[in-house]
């Protein structure tokens, strides 16, 4: 049971004196991270695009949705497993992809890998990861320590350059990840004021392109190798990163060239989600990517009920602006399967590493249990839209 690190908090505090070592909640992770982290690193990751409209609607999204508490209904036995594309995860609850993890900590991805796996939650590793996604997933499969090996998907930003989007294809099958998720919001950053008023942009001193820099289509491009000419490499890692001409055509293409599931990621339109599964995919994630990309784009949760109505049956993931297990809830009511955690991972991740990332997770996954069975709930399956009413309403 999630929620024994409830008791085992209460118990260390006032049996031994001690008080947990971070926050336990959202507010408190930003705002300690916020301390720890360079004001550079702080900007990317907290900032989002242009007015940053899109980040704040996705935080009042939720606000607007209220759930009913059930009493009187036997919750003595809890389940808050779920069903994802053939297999069980303990909790409704993925890592999201997150790029350049080495600006919130030196061990980046790895420190993720190892947090994400000691609480059996998977993880999504970025293309713009910092270290190459072979590292990841040694990581995440590591079972020395008490880790149970963790699961992973690969995120894919598709290359203009098609070898070099398929050599990482080929890559994460060999590395052991279990699904392909492709974004295809972000080809291209969106205006962010936050990282151009600071001129920072780390890719370009070569963090967040080791998954380009040790992939040897990519190399093979290049006429000197990144080591001798890092310069070179960066460069035509600008040149090739993003893809502005891919088509629901290409993600068809990539059904015939891989028998990984393949989930496309920031879908917001339910005639995208449903070109997508005519594609051969075989679910979206509904984002809107923290509201990083199109400022003034809608909610991610309000996009969320006409994409399940449009594609329902097919896997539902959900982020942006997942913050609590209240927001777990609210997304599942509203059809998700399962959500994706971005920025209180990062948060975490900043403040303790690998420790600080299992932190937040075991966080999540009380709170979430608790809302569930207090709100009358004992089974995932059993949360649906009658378990919320409109705020306004
Ligand atoms: C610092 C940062 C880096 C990100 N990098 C990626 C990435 O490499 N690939 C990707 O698909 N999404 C990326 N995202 C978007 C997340 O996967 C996710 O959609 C977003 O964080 C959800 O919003 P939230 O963090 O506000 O809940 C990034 C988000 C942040 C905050
Ligand atoms: C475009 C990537 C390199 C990183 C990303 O997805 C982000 O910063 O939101």
């Amino acid at each position: 049971m999630y929620s024994n690190f409830q008791n085992d908090i209460y118990a260390k505090g006032m049996l031994g004196g001690v008080r947990p070592a971070y926050p336990t909640e959202f507010d408190g992770w930003h705002e300690a991270a916020h301390q720890k982290l360079t004001p550079e690193a702080y900007g990317y990751i907290a900032g989002s695009a242009g007015l940053e409209t899109t980040a704040h609607a996705n935080r009042a999204a939720f606000a607007r949705w209220e759930i009913i508490p059930r009493m009187l209904r036997d919750t003595s036995k809890r389940d808050t497993s779920v069903e994802i594309l053939g297999k069980r995860w303990d909790a409704p609850i993925a890592l999201a992809p997150i790029g350049v993890m080495t600006i919130a900590h030196e061990e980046g991805e790895v420190a993720v890998a190892r947090g994400a796996s000691r609480r059996g939650v998977p993880m999504i590793a970025s293309t713009a990861a910092a270290k190459p996604m072979e590292e990841i997933a040694a990581a995440l499969h590591d079972t020395s320590g008490n880790e149970t090996s963790g699961r992973g998907w690969y995120q894919l930003y598709w290359s203009s350059d098609r070898d070099v989007a398929l050599s990482f294809v080929r890559r994460a099958e060999a590395a052991g990840f279990e699904a392909i998720v492709v974004t295809v919001d972000t080809w291209q950053l969106a205006w962010r004021p936050r990282d151009l008023v600071q001129a920072f942009l780390p890719f370009l001193r070569g963090e967040g392109v080791a998954n380009f820099l040790s992939d040897p289509v990519f190399q093979s491009r290049l006429e000197k190798s990144p080591q001798e000419d890092p310069e070179a490499a960066i460069r035509l890692w600008g040149s090739i990163f993003g893809n502005p001409a891919l088509t629901f055509d290409d993600i068809a293409w990539l059904r015939e060239q891989t028998s990984l599931p393949i989930l496309v990621k920031g879908i917001q339109h339910p005639d995208d989600a449903t070109a997508c599964i005519d594609a051969g995919a075989d679910g979206v994630v509904v984002s809107n990517h923290g509201g990083r990309q199109v400022d003034g784009a809608r909610a991610s949760l309000d996009c969320l009920p006409d994409i399940v109505s449009a594609i329902g049956g097919s896997t539902i993931l959900f982020d942006s602006g997942v913050r609590c297990g209240a927001d777990i809830m609210k997304a599942l009511a509203l059809g998700a399967d399962a959500v994706l955690i971005g920025r209180p991972m990062v948060y975490g991740l900043a403040l303790g590493g690998a420790e600080g990332v299992e932190h937040v997770l075991q966080c999540l996954q009380a709170d979430f249990e608790l809302n569930m069975v207090l709100s009358g709930i004992g089974n995932v399956a059993d949360i649906d839209r009658t378990c919320l009413v409109r705020a306004d309403d």
